[in-house]
């Protein structure tokens, strides 16, 4: 898998995302997500395709396993490299969107990684006590859906930092831990609660990093990229 840092498309629409990637000479690896997909939907997933970028389609299923089964076959014939659900659906649910990745890929075509969101890293442990009332600490309910995200067959997960290296040491250095909630030295963290800076996720165990406003919000994306990937790439 590219592992180059995933550029988080968050955009309210095509012309701003065009007007974004032309930026840029080389290939990237982008995140589609929510917010572009429900404007957008699968037209922009073919354009972004069609300029040669890797992509990450961040759509989060979570739903009784027979319609995420559905609709991650549909989502398997839109080529994209990496898509996801929510580990909180059960070992069911993943297993029913695995089943569903593989029946839609086309024949001869490359099958995406599928992952699974642990706790979101907008959340804190104080919060998921107080509104999911798990127990755990948040270390360990992380820890928990990766290994059940490991038994259900999937790639992988979504983590912060914070987490990832305990669960290299759990479920092994295959099984991907993609970290969203990155940050610059001293940059603003917004809605995220777990961050950590690029070069502090190659350091502690992250396999991939997502990297939104922190780039997209620069005054120079390209440079902040370039920032961001010497950061990645240095250690
Ligand atoms: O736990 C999660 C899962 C997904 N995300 C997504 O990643 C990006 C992060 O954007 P920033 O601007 O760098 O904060 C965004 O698209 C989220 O939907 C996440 O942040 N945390």
């Amino acid at each position: 898998m590219n592992t180059k840092p995933i550029i988080a498309l968050d955009f309210p629409g095509e012309k701003e995302v065009m007007g974004f990637l032309g930026q840029f000479e080389e290939k990237l690896f982008v995140k589609i997500g929510m917010e572009l997909y429900m404007q957008e939907g699968p037209t922009i997933v073919r354009k972004v395709k069609e300029q040669g970028h890797d992509i990450f389609l961040d759509l989060k299923l979570h739903d009784i396993p027979n319609t995420v089964k559905s609709a991650m076959k549909g989502l398997a014939g839109q080529g994209v490299d990496l898509v996801n659900v929510h580990a909180a659906g059960g070992r069911m649910m993943m297993e029913g969107a695995l089943e569903g990745l593989e029946a839609g890929t086309p024949a001869g075509a490359k099958r995406a990684a599928l992952i699974a969101v642990t706790q979101l890293t907008s959340t804190t442990e104080q919060r998921m006590h107080d509104e999911q009332k798990i127990a755990l600490s948040l270390k360990e309910s992380v820890l928990h859906y990766a290994q059940l995200t490991k038994q259900a067959g999937l790639h992988g997960v979504v983590c912060s930092v914070l987490e990832a290296q305990a669960i290299r040491e759990a479920c092994g250095d295959d099984f991907l831990r993609v970290t969203p909630g990155i940050r610059m030295l001293g940059g603003e963290a917004h809605d995220q609660q777990r961050i950590a800076t690029p070069d502090g996720a190659k350091k502690d165990g992250s396999s991939l990093i997502v990297v939104g406003r922190a780039i997209t919000g620069a005054v120079n994306p390209v440079k902040a990229y370039q920032e961001v990937c010497n950061l990645w790439e240095a250690n």
